[in-house]
This record gives C-alpha cells, sequence and structure tokens, in this order.
C-alpha cells in the first residue's frame, strides 16, 4: 500500500519537510529541513543577504516563501545541487529524532510519496504523474539508517562473542 503524505497535520505529517524537527547542519541549528533547504538556493549567490532572513523565519511556510521569491537569484549549481542538499537535510532529521525514525522504518517498504497537488518534482503533483523526489529521497534514507542499524547489530554482536 503506498503511504502518501502532504501536510505536516495529516497522516505521516513528520515526513513533510515543514514538520517541527529542527537540525543541525555544520554548526547551524535550523528549525526545520524546509528552511534549510530555502536557505541553500542562495549559497554563494548575489542574493545570499536573504539567508539569516530565511534563517530566522518563524514559519516553514514563511521561508518557503522567502525562498521562492522569483526575483532573487539562485545559486548557479542549483538545479543540479538541489537533491543532494535535501538529502542531506532529510537523513539528518530522521537521525535526530527518533521518534520520527521510528514511524519512517515501519512503513517497512511501503511506496512514500509526497501528495503535492503542486509539485511535480519534489511530490507526485495533482496528475499523480511527478517525479515524487522527496518520496524517493525518504525511501534512500529509510534504507541507509536500516543497513547502518543492521551493521551496528552485527558489530555488536561479533564484539560479544
Ligand atoms: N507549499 C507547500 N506546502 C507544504 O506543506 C509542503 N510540504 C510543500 N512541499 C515542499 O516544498 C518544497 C519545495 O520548494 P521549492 O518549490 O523548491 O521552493 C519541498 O520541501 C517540498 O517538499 N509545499
Amino acid at each position: 500500500m503506498t503511504i502518501y503524505f502532504y501536510k505536516v497535520w495529516q497522516p505521516y505529517g513528520c515526513f513533510s519537510n515543514f514538520s517541527p524537527h529542527g537540525i543541525q547542519i555544520q554548526g547551524t541549528y535550523w528549525s526545520t529541513v524546509e528552511h534549510y533547504y530555502q536557505a541553500q538556493k542562495f549559497v554563494g549567490s548575489v542574493d545570499a543577504v536573504i539567508i539569516p532572513a530565511i534563517h530566522a523565519a518563524p514559519t516553514p511556510e514563511e521561508a518557503a516563501a522567502l525562498g521562492r521569491c522569483s526575483t532573487r537569484q539562485l545559486r548557479p549549481d542549483w538545479q543540479v545541487a538541489k537533491t543532494q542538499v535535501m538529502r542531506e537535510a532529510v537523513l539528518k532529521k530522521f537521525l535526530t529524532h527518533a521518534d520520527i525514525r521510528e514511524i519512517l522504518l515501519n512503513t517497512g517498504n511501503e511506496i512514500l510519496v509526497e501528495n503535492s497537488p503542486t509539485d511535480y518534482f519534489w511530490g507526485c503533483g495533482a496528475k499523480i504523474t511527478g517525479q515524487n523526489h522527496l518520496g524517493k529521497i525518504l525511501m534512500s534514507v529509510r534504507e541507509e539508517i536500516r543497513q547502518s542499524l543492521l551493521l551496528s547489530v552485527i558489530t555488536a554482536d561479533c564484539a560479544s562473542e
């Protein structure tokens, strides 16, 4: 059964980048993955002055609105870099917060889909034909965490023999 998620208050809302789960990356604390992701759009760009405002935005919706302003210049490599930026932040989120890590692991091998009606890159879009990159990242993070947990069990078993 495919698991669809989108808004924070809906089922599996903790999979949304807007969920209130902070992350620390390179010494800086970000209140949500969305804050971090939106700020990374401007690293090294002429509009990097906006980064502190995105960082301080009171809500992820406000961080997203600042990052989506079409008159600002994105970093030149953004289209290439954005998927890796997102994966790093999503992995950090689920490594940091044990409660939502359990929810992610408990989805087993189900397909995860961001059910955004408008986003055909990160989500599936209204026609369900989108690329679902956020869902794919979550499934790959789930697998990475599962493998590292398995490895730590095997290592502990070997150490106790
Ligand atoms: N508008 C909106 N509301 C939400 O609750 C969402 N989860 C999303 N999706 C997220 O928007 C981000 C993409 O932003 P850009 O279009 O690249 O600026 C990404 O985090 C999606 O997961 N959107």
